[in-house]
């Protein structure tokens, strides 16, 4: 099957956080592709990467990145498939430089900022899911269906108190 989201992150050990967006995609049977690609570190790959993205079928690009988190943003100058991002957290200032490096976009060219971490990575995904969701009424159901599971384990939580 094509690939319709490709997710991508600055280093092979932002793979433990984006991970959870990956788990989101198999949970919904999106397809999807999963690459290290640095702004930074590749920066030749990472514009190939994002010019030739729409014409290889992808829908939505999820771009985590740590630090001086550059990748969603810079991936995002280049496409205008919907850029998610996900700031990793960093060791030394917790992911707010993460954080901060990917929201703060200027205005005309956006990048849907989730939350730091693990939680981020799992939004990432269900929103690319969300957005597929939009022309696919088979992954809306399914996401649909995700939320009436985490409504029923919230209200059987009290039976556990
Ligand atoms: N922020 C970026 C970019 C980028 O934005 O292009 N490339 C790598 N990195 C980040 O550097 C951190 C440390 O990377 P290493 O663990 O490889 O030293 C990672 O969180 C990565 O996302």
């Amino acid at each position: 099957m094509t690939a319709q989201v490709g997710v991508i992150m600055g280093s092979q050990s932002d793979w433990e956080t984006m991970s959870h967006a990956c788990q989101v995609l198999d949970e919904l049977e999106i397809a999807y592709e999963k690459k290290v690609v640095s702004a930074h570190r590749t920066p030749d790959l990472m514009f190939q990467y994002a010019e030739e993205a729409e014409g290889r079928g992808i829908r939505v690009i999820i771009a985590g990145a740590g630090g001086a988190a550059h990748l969603p943003g810079m991936v995002a100058s280049k496409t205008v498939l919907p850029v998610i991002g996900v700031p990793v957290k960093s060791k030394a200032l917790k992911g707010l430089d993460s954080l901060l490096s990917i929201v703060q976009m200027p205005g005309g060219i956006p990048v849907a900022t989730v939350a730091i971490g693990k939680a981020g990575a799992t939004n990432a995904g269900l929103l690319a899911a969300q957005i597929l969701g939009t022309s696919d009424a088979g992954i809306r159901a399914r996401v649909q269906a995700r939320r009436d599971r985490i409504r029923d384990e919230v209200l059987e939580s009290s039976d556990n108190l």
